[in-house]
């Protein structure tokens, strides 16, 4: 195996594709790497490899010795070890079994006139305020707040709070301030269940009490399991896509007349957001082969998605930002038995919120070039420190 390779390999952006992990990619499936934290870990960046690993029972999240696991980052509840490694399997079992009901595609469609209309509100206050804006702050970091926190039934005056928290979890270069914002997060999950308890309201935290088999470290591992893997997640699809779509103006027109495109420009927007978001992170059970590498039990392996879905062999011209995309079998949702339990949701709102803006404002335009555009640095999701428009 050639030298060992340092990551990250390319700064994530929007616009600029990764050169140096393409060009690993062109050569193998798999690499022996050093993770920003100087940790060793494999690193696979071929299509076929990384679905069938992300359904492989034999990789996890937990680890058998979790002190001394390779880590990807500093991020206490993303970049390492998590769950419990005898009962992981039982309790995603658990867990899908409990969230499931509240993402199907029924109970999401009946959701749908609540997410337009909050969509709506957003854009009217825009609308408002008048040109110059900020459209990460006024619509791509809300919507999904605001969304989620109605879901989980937390009040709007404390939804600010959980932002600050999940940005400090997300943090990957300072392990105390990861670890502070976790402790936070399932403190407020704890005071949140029992508040539930005491006094249900219609929200998903009041139904997961109801259930009767989990208890309150359950419930708010749950509520709060689902804001983290929901919030930044689209906040950062909605910011990518609305920032590539303003840098296509054709395709901006072309949306804004005909809401039809929403869906496969939506499923777009998911396929870009691998540009900001890292590796899918897990841990082999036992000693196993990946495309001729040997991978020995309890080694960190991370599936690198953006590598995936930008693989020229499955993506026409992957680089291409394109709202018609028919054929986007994409891996950004996961892929078997961890697949995305939010992913109807997170469609939704993504269609709602392009569609209505193209809709709206269609005269609206970046007021820098895309290429000059920042994401926050050292957090899980790079999101885009702002997306400034006029219109
Ligand atoms: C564009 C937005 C989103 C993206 C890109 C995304 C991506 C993913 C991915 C890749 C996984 C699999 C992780 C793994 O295999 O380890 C996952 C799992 C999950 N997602 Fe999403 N997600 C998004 C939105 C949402 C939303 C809106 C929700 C809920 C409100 C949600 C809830 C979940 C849950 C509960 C899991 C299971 C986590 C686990 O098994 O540990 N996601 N998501």
């Amino acid at each position: 195996m050639a030298a060992q390779i340092q990551l990250p390999l390319d700064p994530p952006h929007p616009a600029r594709p990764q050169r140096n992990l393409r060009a690993l990619q062109k050569q193998a499936p798999v690499h022996r790497v050093s993770t920003a934290v100087g940790d060793p870990a494999w690193l696979v960046t071929g299509y076929q490899e990384i679905k069938q690993l992300l359904a492989d029972p034999r990789l996890g999240r937990s680890h058998h010795d979790p002190e001394n696991a390779a880590r990807s980052g500093a991020s206490e509840l993303l970049d390492g070890p998590r769950g419990d490694y005898e009962t992981e399997q039982k309790w995603i079992a658990t867990m899908r079994s409990r969230l499931q009901p509240f993402f199907s595609a029924g109970h999401v469609k009946a959701m749908r006139p609540r997410v337009e209309a909050l969509t709506g509100e957003l854009l009217d206050r825009l609308e408002k305020q008048g040109p110059p804006a900020d459209l990460a702050e006024a619509l791509a970091l809300l919507l999904p707040r605001e969304v989620i926190g109605e879901l989980l039934g937390v009040p709007a005056e404390e939804r600010g709070l959980l932002d600050e928290w999940t940005t400090a979890v997300s943090d990957a270069r300072d392990r105390e301030r990861s670890r502070a914002g976790l402790a936070a997060l399932h403190r407020y999950g704890h005071e949140l269940a029992a508040r539930k308890r005491a006094h249900p309201t219609q929200d998903v935290v009041s139904w997961l009490c109801e259930d009767g088999t989990l208890t309150d470290d359950q419930v708010a591992q749950l509520a709060m399991g689902v804001l983290f893997a929901g919030y930044e997640t689209t906040a950062t699809a909605l910011c990518v896509g609305t920032a590539l779509l303003l840098d296509s103006p054709e395709q901006w027109r072309a949306l804004g007349e005909d809401p039809g495109l929403a869906p496969t420009a939506a499923e777009e927007s998911v396929r870009v957001v691998s540009r900001l978001l890292p590796p899918v992170i897990r841990y082999t059970r036992e000693d196993l082969e990946i495309a001729g590498a040997e991978v020995r039990r309890g080694e960190l392996v991370m599936l690198d998605i953006y590598a995936a879905t930008h693989d020229e062999n499955v993506f026409p011209d992957p680089d291409r930002f394109d709202i018609t995309r028919e054929d986007n079998p994409h891996l950004c949702f996961g892929f078997g038995l961890r697949y995305c339990i939010g992913a109807p949701l997170a469609r939704l709102e993504l269609q709602s919120a392009l569609a209505q803006l193209t809709a709206r404002f269609p005269r609206m335009r970046l007021t820098v070039p895309v290429e000059d555009l920042t994401v926050r640095p050292g957090s899980f999701a790079a999101i885009p420190t702002s997306l400034p428009v006029t219109w």
